[in-house]
């Protein structure tokens, strides 16, 4: 398991904390300054670099004393989690919709939409905490291109469509596959970002990603030579779906 790889239930490896993290004395930890941003930010940001900084100092304060992410994830802020997850932007076109399912900190949902202002992020959560640090972040970086909605994946079946899903540190594949299929418009496209694991999972969950409608799989990576680990994606593109069968003609006994 690599450090982005975490089940549904937190078990793992990974790098942010999925539970309150809370001194011996049982005091939220104390807020940490934000590590100074590296060379690659102002590469991967460009304008909107200050406001990643800006992002940075939040995870680094609220961030770890509401327990979004551990103390021990403040000094990797960058190359690990926020460049990590910007670099991903590269996966989606001009303008497109994606729901980032399992946002937790806003990874990689926040660093997208601040790298890409004209996309919009759809942040599926179901903690109650995590989303209300979202959406005070949210307010706090002044973004437009995002919407906070709070449950789980399974829950937004038929209310939330988009053409591109994203999730970073939540499941395996298989599992992320029949949450956010469900979420996507036809010949959607699913962006993982699953780390070296990539090509693995693929290899072992190729035949049920099929059953499921996936019609192609790409592993892609972003960010050589320019972060110290490259951010590597597992990318499952839907096929079109049969359109539901009317059942008021089938009732009816007409042709259409
Ligand atoms: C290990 S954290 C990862 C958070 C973030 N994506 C990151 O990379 O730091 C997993 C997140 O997935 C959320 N989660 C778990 N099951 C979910 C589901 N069925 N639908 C949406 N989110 C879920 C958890 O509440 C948690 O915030």
């Amino acid at each position: 398991m690599t450090s982005h790889e975490r089940t549904d239930d937190g078990r793992g490896t990974g790098e942010t904390g999925t539970a309150p993290v809370a001194s011996s004395e049982g005091a939220p930890p104390a807020a940490l300054p934000a590590p100074t941003a590296p060379a690659a930010a102002a590469v991967v940001f460009g304008p909107h670099v200050a406001l990643a900084e800006r992002f940075a100092a939040i995870l680094a304060d609220t961030g770890v004393s509401h327990g979004l992410i551990g103390p021990r994830e403040v000094p990797i802020l960058w190359d690990r989690h926020i460049l990590n997850c910007a670099v991903a932007h590269e996966a989606f076109p001009e303008g497109a919709s994606v729901v980032d399912v399992g946002s937790g900190a806003g990874l990689p949902g926040l660093a997208l939409a601040i790298v890409r202002p004209d996309l919009h992020l759809h942040l599926v959560e179901p903690m109650l905490r995590r989303t209300t640090w979202l959406s005070t972040t949210i307010a706090e970086l002044g973004l437009e291109n995002c919407t906070v909605h709070r449950g789980r994946a399974e829950e937004f079946a038929g209310t939330l469509t988009a053409p591109y899903a994203t999730a970073r540190a939540v499941a395996r594949i298989d599992k992320l596959a029949r949450w956010t299929f469900p979420l996507l418009a036809d010949g959607g496209t699913l962006v993982a970002l699953k780390g070296e694991s990539a090509p693995a999972e693929l290899a072992a969950e190729e035949k049920v990603l099929r059953r499921l409608g996936m019609v192609e799989a790409r592993v892609v990576t972003y960010g050589a030579g320019l972060l110290p680990v490259a951010t590597t994606t597992l990318q499952v593109t839907l096929g079109a779906r049969p359109a539901p069968r009317r059942a008021s003609a089938r009732r009816s006994g007409k042709r259409s």
